[in-house]
């Protein structure tokens, strides 16, 4: 058995958003997947409104947390709004029939996210930045208090990396989400997040952007023989 991180002790609230950061094989989706259930602990206890993660019906939990993965999703075949649609599946009835306010929400989320040109093409037919619309869109139409996304933007141009960020900011703040998203996006998630997990060799640090760059935990992320931390900044640069 592979141990990726231990001590593990932080505390994340509504209406924030938190980014979580660290080098490649650190453990990022392997501490989202272990706090939205995808895979189990090895040791501590996850609690989502006080109450123990692993207690709770998968339905139950689906009404609460959504999670984005990376891995491509089981059919392709869907259109892009049946793939949204996915996202009411927790308060549907079991027959899947949906009520105006189910058809709404997934309206808005097709809308925020900028893929209404795309609802009736096929998952398969999608460029991948455009599939992580899409997949954010689910998200955004299942409406949880709790959003996880791994690695959310990396295949979106640099426009649309800022849009989708902002739009999360902006969900967290006005909806009073608590979204929680790894990146690579260093600067751009020191520059939107409430808060920060940054997860090192040594440990994890976390915090709100500006401590964190106080800290040094920015500087210490990776070996400084070919990149250096900017504090005035806030950013990478190449050694010259
Ligand atoms: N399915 C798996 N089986 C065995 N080991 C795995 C598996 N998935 C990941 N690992 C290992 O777990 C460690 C953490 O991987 P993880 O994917 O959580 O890292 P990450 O921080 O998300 O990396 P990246 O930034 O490259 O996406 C790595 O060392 C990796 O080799």
């Amino acid at each position: 058995m592979n141990v990726i991180a231990t001590d593990i002790n932080l505390k994340l609230h509504q209406g924030e958003l938190i980014g979580l950061v660290g080098a490649n094989g650190i453990g990022k989706s392997t501490l989202l997947r272990t706090l939205s259930r995808v895979q189990p602990a090895l040791h501590g206890k996850v609690l989502l409104s006080d109450q123990d993660i692993q207690s709770f019906k998968s339905v139950e939990l689906a009404s609460q947390l959504s999670i984005v993965l990376t891995e491509q999703i089981a059919s392709k075949n869907l259109t892009v709004q049946e793939l949204v649609a996915l996202g009411r599946q927790p308060y549907t009835n079991w027959v899947g029939t949906m009520a105006e306010a189910d058809i709404e929400k997934i309206r808005k989320a097709i809308e925020i996210t900028h893929i209404t040109s795309l609802v009736n093409k096929r998952c398969f037919e999608l460029s991948d930045g455009q599939m992580q619309k899409a997949l954010i869109a689910r998200a955004i139409a299942q409406d949880t208090p709790f959003i996880m996304l791994d690695e959310p933007t990396t295949h979106l141009d640099i426009y649309h990396k800022a849009y989708i960020l902002k739009l999360l900011k902006r969900l967290a703040f006005e909806t009073k989400k608590t979204i929680l998203f790894s990146t690579h996006e260093i600067d751009f998630a020191i520059q939107l997040c409430d808060k920060m997990i940054v997860m090192n060799r040594d440990g994890f640090e976390f915090g709100r952007p500006k401590e964190l760059i106080q800290c040094r935990a920015f500087s210490s992320l990776f070996p400084e023989d070919l990149i250096l931390f900017d504090t005035q900044t806030g950013s990478y640069k190449v050694r010259s």
